[in-house]
């Protein structure tokens, strides 16, 4: 099952990979005219309802590859208003070969008995839709359902949400649809026979983080009124960089407030720093037990907290941790020395653990060479756990116990000291902008890599973590779109 904001993301990432949308319509146009031939013989008269957006784009495709039929393609709308180009060449390339093309301006033009088919393919609308089938798509629809021929629906029946099966207004009523890639949540329910067709999406798109992945930032800016988060570092003590790290990263990532709990003799240190970070220091040489009230406190508000850059590991300080988690049940990244506890506790926080394949054989897991027999072990140990699992590497492996993401971003040069405080800070702020945990840890670990990437290019392997916040917004961004 995949939802369209989901597929958004892969289709994405696959033009990253070299497969562009133009092939993957290609592919889509091949499987809905493989479908008609299941339904309607050669010379039969198909009549393929165009929409202006790239659903029509599939059909103009199909009508291609049904040259033994006597297929007529219709587009609701003018040319000039296609939405995409590759639509545009799509149907562009259907007329200038001549074929039997018809332009339908508005619903009293279009008389769907003039046509006479055996068969209609409805792509007015896939993906899409939003709200109630506007016209001449509405008038359209009504009679296509009117009529007594089969109804084969692009991707989906046009007026029904991919997402939830649901219509505002009139919808097509299909007998067969194909859809593309995957199923869809929303076409579970019908009663029209549903045909997944593979279109060539590699697997790696949905596997690897890519640029698409992006997007779940975008839907984050528009759905959440302008808050994009409170991230609370509860580090520091033993050292001062790596809580200073976090938070930088934290704020290049887009929280709104950071602010860093640590011992009160490392205060003035981590506020040195920079002047972008609020301090709030409990007494003590590092955290121990009595601090928990307060830090618990302190995290109830804040969206998200990042618990252990620089902690150490103590022993009260990793009782203090336990005792944190035992009472907290928001969501948290736990990184170094803390994640030791994870395993122990029982707790009703969501927990994001950023472990390297040494921390994570300490917390109990087990590692693989090959990044695939990772990604297995990590899935099966998340979900052991309960939490979602950031494994760091060359391949980073993200796992939320059930579906896994693997970040293949960054370099060599990034085994230096405190690019994992970075990337422990950019998970804390991605999680207070994005719902899914999974995906929030996912572009954590590609965001950061890009980052190093980025950084590696101005100094190879001398760069240091130092150089990595400042990178991340850059490396948030979507320069392919
Ligand atoms: N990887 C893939 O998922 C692929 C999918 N393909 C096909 O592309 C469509 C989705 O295309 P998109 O251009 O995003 O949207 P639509 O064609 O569904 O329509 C957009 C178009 O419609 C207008 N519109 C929106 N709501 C309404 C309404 N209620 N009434 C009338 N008009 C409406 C909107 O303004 C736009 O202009 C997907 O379903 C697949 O079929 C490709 O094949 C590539 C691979
Ligand atoms: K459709």
């Amino acid at each position: 099952m995949i939802t369209s904001e989901r597929m958004a993301m892969v289709d994405r990432n696959a033009a990253a990979l070299g497969v562009p949308r133009k092939q993957l319509m290609e592919s889509s146009g091949n499987a809905v005219a493989r479908l008609v031939r299941g339904h309607a013989d050669p010379g039969d008269r198909v009549l393929l309802v165009c929409g202006r957006g790239n659903n029509g784009g599939d059909a103009a495709v199909a009508a291609r590859f049904l040259a033994d039929y006597d297929a007529h393609a219709v587009l609701l709308g003018r040319p000039e208003t296609i939405t995409t180009d590759i639509a545009r060449e799509n149907w562009e390339a259907l007329v200038d070969s001549e074929a039997s093309t018809a332009v339908v301006g508005d619903s009293r033009a279009f008389a769907l008995d003039e046509y006479a088919p055996d068969l209609v393919v409805d792509a007015m609308l896939g993906t899409g839709v939003t709200g109630a089938l506007r016209e001449p798509e509405a008038t359209v629809a009504r009679q296509v359902n009117a009529a007594d021929v089969p109804v084969v629906s692009v991707d989906v029946p046009s007026g029904v949400d991919a997402d939830t099966g649901e219509a505002a207004g009139v919808a097509v009523d299909a007998d067969a649809v194909v859809t593309f890639h995957d199923e869809k949540p929303g076409l579970a329910d019908l009663e029209a026979a549903v045909t997944v067709a593979d279109i060539g999406i590699p697997t790696a798109a949905e596997t690897f983080v890519g640029p698409g992945d992006l997007r779940a930032l975008d839907r984050a800016s528009d759905s959440h009124k302008g808050d994009n988060g409170e991230v609370l570092v509860v580090g520091g003590g033993p050292y001062t960089g790596a809580p200073a790290l976090s938070a930088r990263a934290a704020l290049r990532a887009g929280a709104d407030l950071v602010r860093v709990a640590c011992p009160d003799h490392v205060a003035r240190e981590i506020q040195g720093y920079g002047p972008d970070v609020i301090v709030r220091p409990f007494a003590g040489e590092h955290l121990a037990p009595p601090h928990v009230e307060r830090i618990l406190d302190l995290a109830a508000g804040h969206d998200t907290v990042v618990f252990g850059p620089g902690l150490g590991d103590n022993e009260s300080t990793l009782d203090a941790v336990g005792e944190f988690l035992a009472g907290y049940d928001g969501r948290a990244v736990v990184d170094a020395d803390a994640l030791q506890v994870v395993p122990e506790v029982d707790t009703d926080a969501e927990l994001i653990c950023t472990p390297h394949q040494g921390e994570l054989q300490k917390m109990g897991g087990t590692t693989a060479d090959d990044w695939r027999d990772r990604a297995d072990l990590v899935r099966e140990f998340a979900a052991e756990v309960g939490h979602t699992l950031l494994v760091k590497g060359a391949y980073d492996v993200v796992s939320d116990g059930d579906e896994v993401r693997v970040g293949r971003t960054g370099n060599p040069g990034m085994t230096v000291g405190g690019t994992g405080d970075v990337l422990a800070g950019v998970t804390g702020a991605l999680a207070a902008q994005i719902e899914s945990p999974l995906q929030a840890a996912a572009l954590a670990a590609y965001a950061n890599g890009r980052a190093g990437d980025d950084a590696a290019e101005a100094y190879g392997n001398g760069l240091a973590a130092s150089d990595l916040p400042d990178r991340i917004p850059q490396a948030l961004r979507d320069e392919g779109e």
